[in-house]
């Protein structure tokens, strides 16, 4: 089964963001990926609500349970207390906890599984006692991935960023590919889920398809809106439905 595309909003509602008015709509981009087939809404509020504010996640909810009730809603972002009340009020299909420091411009890290183990514990009780599925954001190591399925989480979500990062150099691509692909081997034999994101495009997720034939979803986000800009959203989700499948 080919990995689950799920589109993230964030760099709609940035661009939104400019202008103190409600375009592009967030909700109305959602719904043209749900309808070219995207499996579900992504989106990471930051604490500055600099693209997705905390206002935009209820009508996330609402567009899908009205009108693509079979979808799941992905919120990613460093659990706060007011992040973890976000997700209460809008009830996910998945979190993904990832390590961000307010002031990052964007993710570049997973979480520290040993150093940090001891406060993501608790708070992955909490959010799977509300039934969340819940996702850590992961650095391609194969070495971390046994105090990460240690800690009670259902799966990882790969950092992708340095194997996007060589979209000029084919040599250091298979290099980071790999390092991906031994660390969702060791993620698939500890009985943990793999997801993965940031800096995926067209041209590279096919051959990560390939690798990780238990890839279980890509959020994807900057790439995607930079296509959506050149062919038109609908076009640019089918595209990357068609890269998915290796
Ligand atoms: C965790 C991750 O890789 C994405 O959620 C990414 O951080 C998107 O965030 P920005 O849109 O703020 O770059
Ligand atoms: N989890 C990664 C994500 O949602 C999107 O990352 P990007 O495609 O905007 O880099």
């Amino acid at each position: 089964m080919p990995a689950k595309l799920s589109v993230n909003l964030n760099a709609v509602a940035m661009l939104r963001n400019r202008r103190g008015l409600p375009w592009p709509s967030v909700t109305g981009f959602g719904r043209i990926a749900l309808e070219a087939g995207a499996c579900g809404l992504t989106v990471h509020p930051r604490p500055d609500q600099r693209h997705i504010r905390f206002s935009d996640v209820p009508e996330i909810r609402a567009l899908l349970d009205d009108e693509f009730p079979d979808r799941e809603f992905n919120i990613e972002g460093f659990p706060t207390e007011d992040f973890l009340m976000l997700v209460e009020e809008n009830q996910p299909e998945q979190v993904t906890l990832v390590p961000d420091d307010p002031a990052q411009a964007t993710s570049d890290h997973g979480w520290d599984f040993a150093g940090q183990g001891d406060f993501l514990k608790p708070i992955i009780a909490r959010l799977k006692k509300q039934g969340f599925r819940v996702s850590l954001f992961a650095d391609p190591d194969p070495d971390q991935v046994p105090a990460a399925a240690a800690l009670g989480a259902d799966r990882i979500e790969l950092y992708t960023g340095p194997y996007g990062g060589c979209h000029d150099d084919s040599e250091k691509a298979a290099i980071e590919l790999e390092k991906l692909g031994k660390t969702a081997d060791a993620a698939a034999a500890h009985g943990l889920g793999v997801n993965a994101g940031h800096d995926l495009t067209v041209a590279n997720l096919s051959a990560l398809a390939r690798r990780m034939p238990e890839l279980c979803e890509v959020s994807i986000g900057h790439g995607l809106t930079a296509d959506a800009l050149e062919y038109g959203m609908a076009e640019t989700v089918r595209r990357f439905i068609r890269a998915c499948e290796g």
